[in-house]
């Protein structure tokens, strides 16, 4: 199988993804990582020295690579993954695709809990620009997040949830 969490930044994409695989005991990836990896240097350093543009050049271009030559994992997206160059398209049509929604307020904590994780966000003077940023990215990447089959609305999504929505869905198709 392979299933793909997609979602906003600290929606915990890569901390259920990790679990999920364990579970299925299959392969985590995840897409940060990988270029990370592949580009020797962090996210935040790609973005600052090549700009956003070549970011998700790279990361289309990591993705379907990734796609190919795994047959079996989980793969916890980027935040913005599904939002540029088709990528929502090679996800709807290789895999089963998780939509992670959790509501802002709760990314707010998330984000303030862990800034140094995440300097592109954390850098935001105020927790109220934070929380409007945040609103602002979901409102224009919710028509992508919607078009996941699946869906998990807590804000605390188990390894148990997610495994009875993907057995409902994969015996009803
Ligand atoms: N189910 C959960 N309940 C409470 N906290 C959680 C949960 N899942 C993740 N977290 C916490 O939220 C933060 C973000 O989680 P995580 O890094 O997995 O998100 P992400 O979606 O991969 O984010 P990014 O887009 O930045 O890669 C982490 O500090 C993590 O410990
Ligand atoms: O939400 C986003 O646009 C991003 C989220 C991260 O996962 C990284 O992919 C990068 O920082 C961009
Ligand atoms: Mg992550």
């Amino acid at each position: 199988m392979r299933l793909y969490l997609i979602g906003m930044p600290a929606a915990g994409k890569t901390t259920l993804g990790r679990a999920l695989a364990t579970a299925y005991g299959v392969p985590f990836r995840d897409l940060d990582e990988e270029i990370v990896q592949r580009e020797q240097r962090s996210v935040s350093e790609i973005f600052a020295q090549d700009g956003e543009d070549y970011f998700r050049q790279r990361e289309g271009d990591v993705l379907r690579d990734l796609v190919e030559t795994m047959p079996e994992m989980v793969l916890a997206t980027g935040g913005g993954t599904p939002c540029y160059h088709h990528n929502l398209e090679v996800l709807l049509e290789t895999g089963l695709t998780l939509y992670l929604a959790v509501p802002v307020s709760v990314l707010v904590q998330r984000v303030l809990a862990a800034a140094a994780s995440r300097p592109l966000l954390s850098a935001l003077p105020t927790a109220q620009a934070l929380e409007s940023r945040l609103h602002e990215t979901l409102r224009a990447r919710q028509q992508f997040y919607d078009r996941a089959p699946l869906r998990c609305a807590a804000p605390v999504c188990s390894v148990e949830a997610v495994r009875q929505l993907v057995e409902r869905y994969t015996t009803a198709v």
